[in-house]
């Protein structure tokens, strides 16, 4: 059964979403299997470092990071089967393993997608840096049971795999269908990747497939930013000036017209992640986003 490859930054929530994805497809299952025969056989496997025991410090060096990704490589090759689906949570961040992937999964006639986690760099040291001071330590052990290591990457080896990542590219065969999730989003499209991976079905390109042109590698880090910033900016500006008033953005063209009441940070965001949603799948110019956010801020918040 079918191969779901995750791909990310290091401490992009990778885990987070493989157990997301690993618990939508059993409640699936659960509810299926009763009156379905071939559902009743599937279980779903989360292949990670961290259960193969792989320390995040052989990303430091060429010759044991290619033994660690030939073990994991190896791991996945021996569960794909008829009767299993593995979720692949690791970096899988070269274009060639994703590639080599796709193709033992196409060997065995059964489908393969990737899961991209867009999370931007900044988030991710942030994360990385909680995950090793303990802070997450109570939370994490309910959540995983005390299975997941609380490892962190050491600052150089974080910032060297970002720099190496090779960012997925939906219009590729082994990239592609792409589930692109971004870190601000709560849930992952869990029925959109049962439906493609466990009943066959074409994925049609929407909100969560995007299919991006290679030009566009880090639009959604890109989106992320400019949007946030103009968040920013104008929470800053009633911290000073309090509510009400006209905020010029730099780079945006319009200036944002406040309401006379107070807007809240959770408004805003609320009306980011919609702005968000709808601009990901459209490639627009970088060097308009931060005006269309503009536009569209005012006329959310008239
Ligand atoms: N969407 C999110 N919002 C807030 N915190 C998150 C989110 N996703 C993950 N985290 C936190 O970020 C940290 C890293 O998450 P996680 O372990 O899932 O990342 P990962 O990409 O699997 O990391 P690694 O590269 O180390 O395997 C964890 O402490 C987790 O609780």
């Amino acid at each position: 059964m079918p191969l779901i490859t995750i791909s990310g930054f290091p401490a992009s929530g990778k885990t987070t979403r493989a157990h997301q994805i690993r618990d939508f497809f059993n409640s699936k299952i659960a509810e299926l299997a009763p009156t379905d025969s071939r559902i009743a056989r599937l279980k779903v496997h989360v292949i990670s470092d961290e259960g193969l025991g792989i320390s995040k410090e052989v990303y430091r060096e060429a010759r044991p990071e290619k033994d660690a990704r030939a073990t994991f490589y190896g791991a996945v090759k021996r569960l794909l089967s008829t009767d299993d689906i593995v979720i692949a949570d690791g970096m899988n961040y070269i274009k060639g393993y994703r590639y080599q992937l796709h193709c033992e999964a196409k060997a065995l006639l059964t489908p393969s997608c990737v899961v991209y986690v867009g999370t931007p760099a900044e988030k991710c040291k942030e994360w990385n840096v909680a995950k090793g001071s303990g802070e997450e330590e109570e939370k994490e052990e309910g959540v995983e049971g005390g299975q997941k290591s609380r490892e962190a990457y050491a600052p150089d080896v974080l910032d060297n795999l970002i720099f190496r990542y090779e960012e997925p590219n939906g219009m590729t065969r082994w990239d592609s269908p792409l589930f692109i999730i971004p870190w601000m989003d709560e849930d992952v499209p869990g029925e959109e990747i049962w439906n493609a991976m466990v009943n066959n079905e074409a994925v049609k390109p929407h909100l969560a497939t995007v299919l991006k042109p290679a030009a566009e590698a880090n639009y959604l880090q890109i989106l992320d930013k400019s949007t946030q910033d103009v968040v920013s900016a104008v929470l800053e500006y009633q911290k000073t000036n309090g509510a009400g008033g006209s905020v010029q953005i730099p780079e945006a063209s319009n200036p944002i017209e406040l309401p006379a009441n107070h807007v809240g940070l959770a408004q805003l965001q609320r009306i980011r992640r919609q702005f968000i949603s709808f601009n990901r799948q459209h490639t627009a110019e970088r060097t308009r986003l931060k005006s269309m956010f503009v536009e569209y801020l005012n006329k959310e918040l008239e």
